[in-house]
């Protein structure tokens, strides 16, 4: 809208418009925009986007993926379940808020790449403590601003996230002669580098050893006496999860994805929680593993995204990639329950196979699928009919995003106070599989 425009029905933002435009004119032109020289992106197919270096100057391979969030650069970074991914952010301007002390989701930024159209040209919030582009280049992440990321973006929802490369600085030259490369040339490394499908990598984010989170204020005691203890399973946590569990007045030992079901059972945990994370679900043989113990010891179990994918294979059922998945802060989701809708952050590749709107049974009593997406019908959750077990494919830990989804915490919550039923039969012997091994 012009300002002309605007001053039709608001004379008193046109004055304000006015005395911006009659004052500060300068201070809008003379910050230089971040990033440094030319940088190339070559996708797997061979098309490529020229921009410029922003962040870290050097190569960088991974999954190209494109995010929809409006806010929340900082919590997107630093989620580990954006390892090995070269993330496209599809809001133009990145980058306004800097970077400040208190938003991490975890120790360090995790993207393989980061990829933006027009980053902000310095950072404007009292929170901020210094600007994305220097903690980019500070952590070592190669990024390139200035692509048109409109078209990138349409590009992977046709063709699906696939294979990429940013390259800037010295990594655009032939290292003898200073030859600028080629794009075919610069291809050769992107199809070097590794697939997502198949990838096995929680046990590249995850804890290296234990640690617990205690219980903000009054603990909440189980049906037993104690105060309520959740072991969750770190395959890529995000903070703010065991966050949202203190905060109920849980406690949470965090434990290493390698973790043996002895050192879950060990801990004699109220409840059992698989976390977010990277990789193929179907790549991950021991932690399902260690679920199919816990579900016959019929121990309350909640799981959040990868935690979903690896519930569903623990009850026996199929896998499969996205074309080019869910990533963003405004997905719709319906409960089966109740008809109503949440609007949810999303962060995944993968889904569960699942058939919509009927009970069917798995290896461990009766399930049925409790969310699914209103944009494309994929499987957003799992509710255990027999068994105390439910996950969703979405984020109700909600950072960044809303918090339509923080009930199931509580849900989490009460199952876990309730008395124990007793355990059932030792875990039934039919192996676990993928849609995609079944094809
Ligand atoms: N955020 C997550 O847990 C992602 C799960 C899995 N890596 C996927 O891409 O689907």
């Amino acid at each position: 809208m012009s300002a002309t425009t605007a001053g039709r029905g608001a004379p008193h933002h046109v004055g304000h418009l006015d005395e911006v435009t009659e004052h500060e004119p300068a201070t809008r032109v003379d910050v230089p925009a971040p990033g440094g020289g030319e940088a190339v992106l070559v996708l797997e197919d061979g098309r490529a986007f020229t921009g410029r270096a922003y962040g870290a100057t050097g190569t960088t391979v991974g999954e190209a993926v494109f995010c929809t969030a409006m806010t929340g650069y900082q919590e997107t970074l630093t989620d580990p379940s954006y390892h090995r991914q070269v993330v496209v952010m599809t809001a133009p301007h990145v980058g306004n808020t800097g970077v400040n002390d208190e938003d991490d989701e975890s120790g360090r930024i995790w993207v393989s790449g980061f990829v933006v159209r027009d980053p902000a040209r310095r950072p404007s919030s009292w929170r901020s403590r210094r600007s994305l582009d220097e903690e980019l280049a500070a952590q070592d992440v190669v990024g390139i601003s200035g692509v048109d990321t409109r078209a990138l973006t349409r590009h992977l929802r046709e063709r699906g996230a696939m294979r990429v490369g940013v390259f800037s600085g010295d990594a655009l030259r032939e290292p003898t002669t200073g030859r600028r490369l080629e794009t075919s040339e610069l291809l050769v490394r992107v199809l070097d580098a590794p697939a997502m499908r198949g990838a096995d990598l929680a046990g590249e984010v995850t804890t290296p050893e234990p640690y617990l989170v205690e219980a903000e204020g009054e603990p909440r005691t189980g049906a037993d006496g104690r105060p309520l203890t959740v072991v969750a399973l770190d395959l890529g946590i995000k903070s703010r999860t065991p966050w949202h569990l203190a905060r109920r007045g849980v406690r949470t030992h965090v434990l290493p994805a390698t973790s043996s079901t002895e050192d879950v059972l060990a801990l004699q945990p109220h409840g059992v929680f698989y976390s977010n994370g990277p990789g193929d679900p179907a790549a991950a043989e021991h932690e399902v593993g260690v679920l199919r113990d816990v579900l016959a010891h019929r121990l309350p179990f909640f799981g959040i995204c990868y935690g979903n994918q690896l519930l569903g294979r623990a009850l026996g059922l199929g896998t499969y990639k996205l074309t080019y998945g869910h990533r963003g802060v405004n997905q719709p989701v319906i409960d089966t329950a109740t008809g109503s809708v949440e609007i949810t952050a999303h962060n995944h590749g993968f889904a569960v196979d699942a058939p919509i709107g009927e009970e069917f049974p798995t290896d461990f009593g009766r399930a049925e699928v409790s969310h699914w997406c209103l944009n494309d019908r994929v499987v957003e959750g799992l509710r255990c009919l027999d068994t105390p077990a439910f996950s969703v494919q979405y984020h109700p830990e909600a950072a960044a995003g809303p918090h339509d989804a923080g009930y199931l915490f509580d849900r989490f919550c009460d199952l876990m106070a309730a008395p124990r039923t007793t355990p059932d039969t030792p875990s039934p012997s039919a192996p676990s599989r993928t849609t995609e091994e079944n094809a």
